[in-house]
């Protein structure tokens, strides 16, 4: 089976060269300053212009403002939109404005979260399934945590879609068998701190990856 990955929340060179030297399909950009790994728009305009066309660049946006996402497309070229707390009609919205794939996060604990999914058929391209974040988490992702995969087993996906939420080097190959994903998205599991991105677990990531 080809699992593809997206590494995401880079922000310094060395930890994009060791993503794409890694294999990676995708990297991921965080435009959303709460974040430990966010990104200013002159910053991911210079690790944009370092990625080669055959990976993807993904903005991560949480409810963004039209501007936010104007300035980020414009700064960095984006391939992906990667939504979080945005409604299936404002998902659409963007869709058309940008003219670009849309991954909408789905926040996952139990199986009748998995119902979002079809809420967003014609809204977004992709479905990304994220671990459900507490009510007074600063943050809707990258939080480091996991959700039951058990819970995608025999679930009739509507659109084409990735896993995240906890995942690292140590855990990927199960998330993968268990839930039949073809592509995973990691953030914190390859950091030595929030925000700190470490090139040895980037390697290990997508090395395990690869092999699978
Ligand atoms: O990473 C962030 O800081 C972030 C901020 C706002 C929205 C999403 C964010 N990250 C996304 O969260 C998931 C899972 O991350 P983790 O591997 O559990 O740390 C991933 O899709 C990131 O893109």
């Amino acid at each position: 089976m080809t699992v593809t990955a997206k590494i995401c929340g880079l922000s310094t060179a060395e930890t994009l060269d060791a993503a794409i030297a890694g294999g990676a399909s995708h990297v991921g950009f965080v435009f959303f300053p709460p974040s430990p790994r966010h990104v200013t728009f002159e910053q991911a305009g210079a690790l944009a212009g370092r990625v080669p066309r055959q990976v993807g660049k993904v903005g991560v946006f949480v409810d963004p403002a039209d501007s936010l996402l104007d300035q980020a497309i414009r700064a960095t070229r984006l391939d992906a939109i990667q939504l979080h707390r945005v409604t299936p009609e404002r998902a659409a919205e963007i869709g058309r404005q940008t003219r670009l794939p849309v991954w909408g996060a789905v926040a996952v604990k139990t199986r009748a979260d998995l119902d979002g999914v079809n809420a967003l058929r014609g809204a977004v391209q992709r479905v990304l399934y994220d671990a459900k974040v507490p009510e007074d988490a600063k943050l809707p992702g990258g939080m480091g945590l996991r959700f039951d995969w058990t819970l995608l087993q025999g679930f009739a996906h509507p659109l084409p879609w990735a896993l995240s939420g906890g995942l690292d080097a140590e855990n990927v190959a199960e998330a993968v068998q268990v839930s039949g994903a073809k592509l995973v998205d990691v953030s914190s599991g390859i950091e030595s701190a929030p925000g700190i991105k470490d090139t040895v677990k980037i390697a290990a990531f997508l090395k395990t990856v690869a092999a699978l």
